[in-house]
Order: structure tokens, then C-alpha cells, then sequence
């Protein structure tokens, strides 16, 4: 809703009510429309402000609305009606004003805001564009390059920026209402003509054409396939050719193809995902909002490899202390260096000073007696973890937290080695540590409520996405990248080769195809867990060479690594690179040549292999996966698993993740394809639809906020 009073004698004061961020319902904009109607009849009201309650002006449109039908008055006439008030019209800007909260302000005649202000036009980022006037009207305002940088990327602009930009008129550090007030009793009366952005013309640019030529070309590479920044630069583009009242159609234009498509759907989805994954629970009843986190203030780093130190980059730029601890003097040193050096540049680009005093560094495993919690960072071998616990569960505090960062081993196992396993729970961190979003938090069977709940509370304070999940081989995302992985090298196998698999990945969305992000982040990582695992060992020649413990394997990972091809840091992998460590990946003939070699003497016929096999392959075999995960109880919903993939494993957001992915298919299609490739290779048992997959389709397919229930009722019967 929104409140109207009168208040300094002639200033009428609108106040949008509408908790947590005062979004633009269908409530909200007919209290929007009857409050400014009050407000421009009244004669006592000379002019008039509008600013939101507790504290945050407004967070746009309310998203929720978008998957039903809308009623209530339309945004854009209530803008219009604003901007073409004979008083004076004043938005005083507190916490956030974002999509339709700043197209209102733009409406209005002046803005002011606190200097803690956000404000930004983030509609992009669910699938949109600023539709209520805000492509038309920012350009006008801040010119062209500028509204293109904010409309094409969602980037909130500080208070400051805004100024800066011409967005605001006036930043203030005191009560911004009252400035407002101020503001709108001075300019009480004065001609408004001027203030009408949608008079103004575009502030003239030569070279118009080339310019949005350069910059569509840039935003389409950025895309990857999405199709709402697109949408943003013909808008903004209109803007700049177009009479206002053209513009505004030909924004409505797009914003029609843009509501109703599928992307849009999978980004609103995603955006609301992200939040319903800090509502966390665990199959025995443990929960986000009955379990209370301990406060951590000091926190130990153990290991200053690659993982730990951007782990400690992550929580000393998270304002917290750290203690890190090294035992190879060399190391140590290295890492200290290396570690400031990172502060630095972050604080460089933040303009902030590089908090250099929050973290120490140790050789000795004493320093970290007196921390509250313990990341565990050291190389991802199950005896040298195991020892390290050992140590701390003598060394620490009494209730002292202890987490691992593992991409895949038993974080129960860790748990025994110590005196109080209801303390331990994995943190699997995602390289590099300081900049990837995405944290899975482990539970084991005896982790406490309040230790998961302490880590996810820690994630969310260092900046991650955090997502709780169950203790099992690869967690949900490694777990997920195996039969993902392997339906690749069968690929191979079969005809395809390492570009025509990526090729049909990156078409997808990815922003690498699987071999080549495998040469990036080594070849040599899966040989060594699979070493561990007694896969890898050569075997005689002919079909026994290629099936390990009864199932389909294939050695081709074996065979490059036996051959020193790690990928990038060897100059060889998949592909081939100028030097070791360069990133240009080329096709390599010796590759070609080998599998041709290899499927001639294993009696391969290779054939023809298209993109959508590719897909159907790679991507339903991954997803068969994740309905596992949920069949397993590992993961607690969709949501997580689209999450982290999202988040972590560079899954296209205008998809929503592999869940979202498979709803929108259809789940019938996953299905039926699922058993045709099954019936087709009878020795990969990840190809075998699961029960879960089965029980959904049975039930009817429903939407994906809808398996829950269907989740409930299989686990009650299991
Ligand atoms: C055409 C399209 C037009 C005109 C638009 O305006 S599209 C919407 C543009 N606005 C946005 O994209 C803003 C989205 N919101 C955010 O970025 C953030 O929520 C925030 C910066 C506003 C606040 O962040 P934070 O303090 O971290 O809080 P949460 O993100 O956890 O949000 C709190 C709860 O509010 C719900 N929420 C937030 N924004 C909206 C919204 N625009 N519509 C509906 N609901 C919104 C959010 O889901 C959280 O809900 P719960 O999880 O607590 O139930």
C-alpha cells in the first residue's frame, strides 16, 4: 500500500508500504495512484515526496506477480501521470531504488538520496528490460554509453555514481526525507518543464551507429545466447533514434517477447532459488530458522596451497581475523606474498584499504588454539586430512568448529578422527576461492544443527551462495560431473571429437565445453581419483580394456595422463597450447590420430554424432544424477542442485539449472530419452532413469516448486 500525510504545511508525503523491499504490486501501485490523486487535489499541497518505508525506497516490481496474471493499474501510466504533475514531484532515495523503483524515480522531477543508497536498473538479470520507461528515460538523462553500461549489465551504481552520473540531483548523509522536504519546499512553484526527462533529447553522440554496432557485438559475445541484453540495446537504441512516444512503444515491443519467454521464466526462477536455499533443512529435521549460529570472529586457515589462500583472501576481505597456518616455511612465505598481493588488488578495485592486519601467518598448528571455527585447506589426500584433524581436535578450544574443504571425501570419516565429530562439517570452497560465489556446505551424519547452521552463516557473511547438503562421494556438484563426464569420453569413443562436443556445449550456453575446462583444471585431477579408486590401472586390449567392475569405462583420460598430457599446464591435453600454461586451446592432430588409433584397436566403428545427442547424452545423463540426489536426500530440493550449478559450474542462467532445464524440456522427453540411450548402452547404468524421475512423470510432471511434495511422499515410502 502507500500512506499519504501532509506534512511541513504544504508538502504532500507518499510512503510506500510494502515489507521487506516495497515492491510494486498490484496493491502498492493502486495506493501509488489514489495517493498521488489526493495529493495533486489538494490546495494546500505545493509539492510533494515520494520515499518508501524503513528505510529503502523501493526494490522495483514485484517478481512474484510475474507467473500470474496481472492485475492492478499498469506502472508506466502511473509514471507518466507523475512526470506530468503540475507540482513538483521529489523521490527521496533510501537503501534501494531498483528497476520500477528507480523508473518511479525518474518519473519524478527531482531525486534525492542517502549516500547509502543503491540504485540500478537490474532487470535484465531476470530475463527483462526496464519497461516502465527506464530505457527511454535514463538515456535521455545520463546519455546513451552510460545507460547502455547500467541497462545492459543490472550493475547497482552507489549514491555517489548516481551523483555522478546526473542520475540524482543531491546525495545526502542526513535524514533523506527531510532533505526531500526541503528540496520540494523550494522549488514549490517553479516551472517543471525542464524537469520532464521524457522532453529531453538524448545528449548527441556522433558516430551513433558504429557505436551501437560495437557495443551490440560486445553485449552478444557477453550473452552467451540470452537474449534480454539484446533486447536492452535495441531499446536503448530507440531511445537515442526515437521520439519518446516511439521509443516507449517499441520498448513495449520487446518487453512483450521478453515477459512471456522461457528465459525469463528460468532467471526469475533462479533469482527466487538463490533465496530459498539459505532456508535450509536436513532429512532429520534440522532447519535454517530453528537452529541458532554461533558468532565467528577469528577463523584459521590450514594449508595456503591454491584453495587456502583464496579462502583467506575471502574472510579477511569479509572484515574477519585470520590465522593461517603453513608448515613449509617456503610455502609460507610464498603464499604471504602472494596472499597480500591479492588483498591488495581486491582493495585496489574496491577502492578500500587492503585489510593486510586481519590475517597472520603461522608454521606452527599451536596459533590456531584460541579460533572459533577451522578451515581446513591442505591437498585432498583422505591420510594427510585425517592427521590434521587429529591435531586440531587436541590443539583447539573446546567447541571450536571444524570444517574441511573437500571437493568430494567422506567428511564423516574426518568427523571420527576427532573428539567432537558434531563439529565438523565440509566447506567446499570453488577456485579461485575469493571470486567464486558458490559455497556447498557438508552435513554429516553427526554434524550439529548449529555447525551447519555457523558455516552457512559464515558463507553468507563472506559473500557465497551457500547450499547445505548431504555427505556423499562428490557432494551434489562433483557427484553430478561424472556421468556428465563420462557420457563425454563415450562420446569420443563412439565418433565425436573434443571440438564437437564443445562446440555443442558452448552453443548451450556453457561458457566452456567440458574438455576444455578438463585441460584447464587438469587431466591429472580425475586420473588421481581414479588411481585411488583402482580404475585407472592399464588393462589388457579389447573390450576388457574398457569396462571396470562390470560397467562401460573409458581409459581415454588414463591414456593422456600416462602420456604427460595434463592439459593447459602441460601445453597438451584434449588440446594443444602454444606453450605449457597458455590458454588458447587448439585442435591437435596428435589427438585426432590417437583416437583414431584407439577406436581401431578396440574395435570402434566411429559414427556420425550430432549436437543434440551431445546434449541429450551429457546434460540428461547429469540430470538423471541430480534426481538421484534428491531420491538420496542429499539435496533438499531443486533449487540447491540449480544453484550450484548455476553458481558453480557455469551452468547458462537464462536455463535456471539442470532441474529447471529438465522441467522445462519436459520431463516425459528426459524420460523416454533417458531409456532410449539406457536400452542403446545397457552398460552405463547412469543412463538408467531413476525412480524419482519415474514417480514425477507418473505424477504428471508437475512444475518444479511442486517436487517437494512428490520427494515427501517417495521418502515416506522408502
Ligand atoms: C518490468 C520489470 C520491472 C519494472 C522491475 O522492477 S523487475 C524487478 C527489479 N528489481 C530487482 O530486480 C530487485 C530484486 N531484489 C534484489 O535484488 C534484492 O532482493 C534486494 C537488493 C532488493 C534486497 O537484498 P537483500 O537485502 O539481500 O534481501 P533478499 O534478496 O533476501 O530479499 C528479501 C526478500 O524480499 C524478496 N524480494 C526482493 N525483491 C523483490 C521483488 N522485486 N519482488 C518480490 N520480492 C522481492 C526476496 O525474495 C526475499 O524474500 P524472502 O526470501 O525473504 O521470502
Amino acid at each position: 500500500m502507500a500512506q499519504y500525510s501532509r506534512i511541513s504545511g504544504s508538502v504532500g508525503l507518499i510512503t510506500l508500504k510494502s515489507p521487506p523491499v516495497n515492491a510494486l504490486s498490484a496493491v502498492v501501485r493502486q495506493g501509488i495512484v489514489d495517493t498521488v490523486e489526493k495529493a495533486l487535489s489538494d490546495p494546500k499541497v505545493k509539492s510533494v515526496v515520494i520515499c518508501g518505508q524503513n528505510g529503502i525506497f523501493c526494490g522495483g516490481a514485484d517478481i512474484k506477480e510475474f507467473a500470474g496474471n496481472m492485475s492492478g493499474p499498469p506502472l508506466v501510466p502511473i509514471i507518466h501521470a507523475i512526470e506530468a504533475a503540475n507540482k513538483p514531484m521529489v523521490a527521496a532515495i533510501e537503501g534501494i531504488a531498483l528497476g520500477g523503483g528507480l523508473e518511479l524515480a525518474l518519473g519524478c522531477h527531482y531525486r534525492v538520496a542517502h549516500a547509502k543508497a543503491r540504485l540500478g536498473l537490474p532487470e535484465v538479470t531476470l530475463g527483462l528490460l526496464p519497461a516502465a520507461g527506464g530505457s527511454q528515460r535514463l538515456p535521455r538523462l545520463i546519455g546513451v554509453p552510460a545507460a547502455l553500461d547500467l541497462i545492459t549489465t543490472g550493475r547497482h551504481v552507489t549514491a555517489a555514481e548516481a551523483l555522478q552520473l546526473g542520475i540524482v540531483d543531491q546525495v545526502t548523509d542526513h535524514k533523506t526525507v527531510d532533505v526531500a522536504v526541503k528540496l520540494a519546499l523550494s522549488v514549490a512553484g517553479k516551472p517543471l518543464d525542464a524537469r520532464r526527462i521524457s522532453t529531453y533529447l538524448c545528449p548527441p553522440l556522433s558516430a551513433l551507429d558504429p557505436l551501437f554496432e560495437e557495443v551490440m557485438q560486445k553485449v552478444r559475445q557477453r550473452a552467451r545466447g540470452a537474449i534480454a541484453p539484446i533486447a536492452c540495446v535495441q531499446a536503448v537504441r530507440a531511445a537515442a533514434a526515437l521520439p519518446y512516444a516511439q521509443g516507449m512503444e517499441r520498448e513495449k515491443e520487446l518487453m512483450a517477447t521478453l515477459f512471456t519467454s522461457g528465459q525469463a521464466r528460468a532467471l526469475q526462477y533462479s533469482f527466487f532459488a538463490q533465496r530459498a536455499v539459505s532456508k535450509w533443512s536436513t532429512p532429520s529435521g534440522a532447519r535454517w530458522d530453528t537452529s541458532t549460529p554461533r558468532p565467528v570472529h577469528k577463523v584459521a586457515v590450514i594449508g595456503l596451497g591454491t584453495m587456502g589462500r583464496g579462502i583467506a583472501v575471502a574472510l579477511a576481505q569479509a572484515g574477519l581475523s585470520v590465522v593461517t597456518v603453513e608448515p613449509q616455511e617456503k610455502q609460507l612465505m610464498e603464499a604471504k606474498q602472494a596472499v597480500s598481493g591479492m588483498l591488495e588488488r581486491g582493495a585496489k578495485k574496491r577502492g578500500v584499504a587492503p585489510p593486510l592486519n586481519n590475517i597472520t601467518y603461522n608454521s606452527n598448528i599451536q596459533a590456531v588454539a584460541d579460533v572459533d571455527l577451522v578451515i581446513e585447506a591442505v591437498f585432498e589426500d583422505m591420510a594427510l586430512k585425517k592427521k590434521v584433524f587429529q591435531q586440531l581436535s587436541v590443539v583447539c578450544k573446546p567447541g571450536t568448529f571444524l570444517c574441511t574443504n573437500t571437493s568430494a571425501l567422506d567428511v564423516d570419516q574426518l568427523a571420527s578422527q576427532t573428539r567432537t565429530p558434531e563439529l565438523v562439517v565440509g566447506m567446499h570452497f570453488f577456485a579461485p576461492a575469493n571470486v567464486m560465489k558458490l559455497l556447498e556446505v557438508v552435513y554429516g551424519p553427526r554434524s550439529s544443527p548449529q555447525a551447519l547452521a555457523t558455516a552457512m552463516q559464515l558463507g553468507k557473511k563472506i559473500g557465497k551462495v551457500s547450499v547445505a547438503v548431504g555427505n556423499c562421494r562428490g557432494f551434489v556438484g562433483n557427484r553430478m560431473l561424472k556421468p556428465y563426464i563420462e557420457q563425454a569420453f563415450f562420446l569420443l569413443e563412439e565418433g565425436a571429437t573434443p571440438e564437437l562436443v564443445d562446440r555443442a556445449l558452448e552453443e548451450f550456453g556453457f561458457s566452456m565445453g567440458i574438455f576444455k575446462v578438463s585441460d584447464l583444471s587438469g587431466l591429472d585431477v580425475g586420473w588421481r581419483v581414479r588411481k585411488g579408486d583402482g580404475l585407472a590401472e592399464p588393462r589388457a586390449t579389447g573390450q576388457s580394456a574398457r569396462i571396470r567392475e562390470g560397467r562401460r569405462y573409458s581409459p581415454l583420460g588414463d591414456l593422456l595422463c600416462e602420456q604427460g598430457r595434463f592439459g593447459q599446464k602441460t601445453g597438451r591435453g584434449w588440446y594443444q597450447y602454444s606453450k605449457p600454461g597458455g590458454r588458447e586451446p587448439s585442435s591437435d592432430p596428435w589427438f585426432h590420430s590417437f583416437l583414431k588409433e584407439y577406436r581401431a584397436k578396440h574395435g570402434l566403428v566411429p559414427r556420425a554424432i550430432d549436437h543434440q545427442e551431445v546434449l541429450e547424452r551429457c546434460l540428461y545423463a547429469l540430470i538423471n544424477e541430480g534426481f538421484r540426489i534428491l531420491e538420496d536426500g542429499i539435496a533438499a530440493g531443486p533449487e540447491d542442485i540449480d544453484v550450484i550449478y548455476l553458481f558453480g559450474y557455469g551452468w547458462p542462467s537464462y536455463r535456471g539449472g539442470p532441474m529447471f532445464y529438465a522441467g522445462m524440456v519436459g520431463l516425459p522427453k528426459v524420460l523416454d530419452r533417458l531409456e532410449h540411450y539406457y536400452q542403446a548402452h545397457p552398460d552405463v547404468p547412469y543412463l538408467q532413469p531413476c525412480t524419482l524421475l519415474r514417480r514425477l512423470v507418473a505424477s504428471g510432471s508437475p512444475p518444479v516448486h511442486k517436487w517437494r511434495e512428490v520427494i515427501k511422499k517417495l521418502h515416506s515410502q522408502l
